[in-house]
């Protein structure tokens, strides 16, 4: 069976998909279709209107219903899928586009497997590894459609100042613009999640700060978010096992004697840019 899109384009329908794969999903194995079309056309037109859709990448194809709207979106598609049955019915299901050089599919883990030189990422996530993949996608520096659990997706994209404002912020918010663009009810899938979901845009540009050095960034900002509810000051002295810091105390003269505010506030408030400028000093000053 097929659906109809306004421009009078066939689309595959999910229910038929699955029914064809001969599957249910297993919520074990982060298997939650997607079967509502509406939302499956509108998942591809959001990426920004700049986005290159040259080479599309799809992490989790399962039965294949957002892989058919890429192919319509994408010059090329590769998409990456770990359950060997599913992995083998999309390259049945796609077989004409496979044979075109359009789809590649990867039978594969997609935190482990090489990742292909793609343009844009447009994908339903298995939940199970939000974080792994999404911190393996947000250096390359493309574009990303990502539909998450919706208290991940918010977690990511919120602002200093929010109760859901964390580490996940800063880190995300380094590699690029970060917003939800739409909540997903659990019944626009199957089998129905526990939660809701939330898709998020994620839109690369340089940081409006500099960090020398990335990897002591990402440590110390994890590292004063373990007490987040302290002070920067405390914060940076019970910490140093988690940032590598040899002198923690000097970094505490150090902040003092360019901003005392600073050690006054907790890390929940402080913008990504007051985090690179602590990371600086604290590089200088306690290492
Ligand atoms: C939430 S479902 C989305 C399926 C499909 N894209 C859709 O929208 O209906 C996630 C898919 O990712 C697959 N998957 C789970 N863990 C994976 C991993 N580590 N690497 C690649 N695929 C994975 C699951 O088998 C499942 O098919």
């Amino acid at each position: 069976m097929t659906d109809t899109t306004p421009d009078g384009v066939e689309t595959r329908d999910p229910d038929a998909l699955r029914r064809r794969a001969g599957v249910r999903g297993d919520p074990g194995r982060d298997q939650h279709f997607l079967v509502d079309n509406r939302i499956l056309d509108r998942l591809p037109g959001y990426l920004p209107p700049e986005a290159d859709t040259a080479h599309l990448l799809e992490v989790g194809g399962g039965t294949g219903g957002l892989t058919d709207r890429l192919l319509r979106t994408g010059d090329r598609v590769t998409v990456i899928e770990r359950d060997p049955a599913l992995a083998g019915f999309l390259g049945e299901e796609f077989s004409g586009a496979v044979e075109a050089g359009r789809l590649d599919v990867v039978d594969g883990d997609a935190v482990e497997v090489d990742l292909p030189e793609f343009s844009a990422c447009v994908s339903n996530l298995p939940y199970g590894i939000s974080s792994p993949i999404t911190f393996r996608l947000l250096p390359r520096s493309r574009p990303l459609v990502l539909t998450f659990q919706r208290e991940f997706a918010e977690r990511m994209a919120a602002d200093p100042g929010s109760g859901d404002y964390g580490r996940l912020s800063v880190t995300a918010g380094h590699y690029a613009d970060v917003e939800v663009v739409e909540v997903i009810p659990p019944s626009a899938f199957d089998p129905q999640p526990e939660v809701e979901s939330a898709v998020v845009r994620v839109t690369p540009r340089d940081p409006d700060y500099e960090v020398d050095d990335e990897a002591f960034f990402f440590d110390f900002v994890k590292a004063l978010f373990t007490q987040r509810r302290k002070t920067v000051r405390n914060g940076i002295r019970n910490t140093a096992h988690i940032s590598g810091l040899s002198d923690p105390d000097a970094v505490v003269d150090a902040v003092a004697a360019e901003d005392e505010g600073l050690l006054r506030a907790r890390p929940g408030s402080l913008a990504p840019s007051e985090f690179a400028a602590l990371t600086g000093i604290a590089a200088e000053h306690g290492r």
